[in-house]
C-alpha cells in the first residue's frame, strides 16, 4: 500500500511517520510526502522515502491519503482524490466538507502524545467506507497508539476536545501547581519537580486502570486527611465546572469551524 501524506513534517503528520517506519508498519518505499517547505534529504532516518511534487503528484502515486494540515489550509489544497480512501486529522473540517474531495472519508482524532507511540485516535468512517478501509486505518493509527472506531461523526468534535487535547490540561496543572510551590518560597527546579509528582506519578498509578479514579478519589476522602480537605477545596472553588467549561468551548470551538468552514 502506498500512503501519501499531506503534512508530513507538521506535528501529527511527523510523528505519524515516524511511527509508521519504526514500528515496521510501512517501508520507506511506501511513502509519498508532502509538506510545504519541500523535499527532505532525510526523513526519520531515511532517504528512500517519495516526496511529491504537489497533491496531485501525491494522489497519483498514492492508495490511502492522510490529511494533516490545519483545518484552515484545507480549502486551499485542491484535493481530489476519487477512487482513494482519505483519513482526515483535521479539527473541525466535518465530511460533508470532506466529501468535496470524492475520497471515501474517515475522520480521526490523534493528539500530541503521538509523538512518544501513545495517542489515543478514535475514529469515525462516513459512508462508502469499506471493512477493508477500516482494518487499513486501525492499521495505520497502531503506528500512533490506540483507536476505537465511533459510530457518530458528532463524537469526532468530543473527543477533538477531550484526547486531541493531550498534554495540556496536564500542563495547565502543572503550571498552576507550580506556580503555588513558587509563590510559597520553594525554589524553581523543586517547584516543578513536586508537580511532576503530581502530575506525571500520580497518572502513572492510574494508567491501564483508569475506570478505578472514583474508588481512588474515594479513598482519600475516606482517608480525611490532607488531601481529602484538598479536594473538597478544589470542588468548591469549581473544579469540575472548570473542567466543564474548557471542555464545551472546546467542543464548541470544532462545532462552529464545521459551521462556517474557513
Ligand atoms: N497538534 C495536535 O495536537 C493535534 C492536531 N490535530 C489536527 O491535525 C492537523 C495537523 O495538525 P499539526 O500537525 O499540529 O499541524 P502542523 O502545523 O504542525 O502541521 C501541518 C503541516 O501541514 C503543512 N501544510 C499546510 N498546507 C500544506 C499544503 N498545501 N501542502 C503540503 N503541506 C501543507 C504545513 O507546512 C505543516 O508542516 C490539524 O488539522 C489539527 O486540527 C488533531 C488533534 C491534535
Ligand atoms: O488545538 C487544536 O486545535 C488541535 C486540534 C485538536 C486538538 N488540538
Amino acid at each position: 500500500m502506498k500512503l501519501g501524506i499531506i503534512g508530513a513534517t507538521g506535528w501529527l503528520g511527523s510523528a505519524l511517520g515516524a511511527g509508521l517506519l519504526s514500528r515496521g508498519i510501512l517501508q520507506p518505499g511506501d511513502l509519498v510526502l508532502l509538506n510545504r517547505s519541500g523535499p527532505r534529504p532525510d526523513y526519520h532516518g531515511h532517504a528512500d522515502v517519495t516526496w511529491a511534487r504537489d497533491v496531485a503528484d501525491l494522489v497519483a502515486q498514492s492508495d490511502v491519503i492522510v490529511v494533516s494540515v490545519r483545518p484552515e489550509d484545507w480549502p486551499g489544497l485542491d484535493l481530489r482524490a476519487e477512487g482513494r480512501l482519505v483519513l482526515s486529522f483535521m479539527a473541525g473540517v466535518d465530511a460533508a466538507t470532506l466529501a468535496g474531495c470524492s475520497g471515501r472519508i474517515v475522520r480521526a482524532m490523534p493528539n500530541a502524545v503521538a509523538e512518544i507511540g501513545a495517542s489515543y485516535s478514535p475514529f469515525w468512517a462516513a459512508g462508502g467506507v469499506t471493512e477493508a478501509d477500516r482494518d487499513t486505518v486501525r492499521r495505520l493509527l497502531s503506528a500512533i497508539g490506540t483507536t476505537d472506531e465511533l459510530r457518530t461523526e458528532t463524537q469526532i468534535d468530543l473527543m477533538t476536545a477531550l484526547p486531541g487535547s493531550g498534554a495540556a490540561y496536564p500542563a495547565l496543572m502543572a503550571v498552576a501547581m507550580a506556580g503555588f510551590m513558587r509563590a510559597q518560597g520553594v525554589c524553581e527546579p523543586i517547584a516543578w519537580r513536586a508537580a511532576e509528582a503530581a502530575v506525571i506519578g500520580g497518572a502513572r498509578l492510574l494508567e491501564g486502570r483508569i475506570t478505578e479514579a472514583p474508588a481512588l478519589l474515594a479513598a482519600y476522602r475516606d482517608y480525611r486527611g490532607t488531601t481529602a480537605a484538598g479536594l473538597d477545596a478544589a470542588e468548591a472553588a469549581g473544579f469540575d465546572r472548570a473542567i466543564e467549561a474548557a471542555l464545551s468551548a472546546a467542543t464548541e470551538k470544532a462545532r462552529r469551524m464545521a459551521a462556517s468552514p474557513a
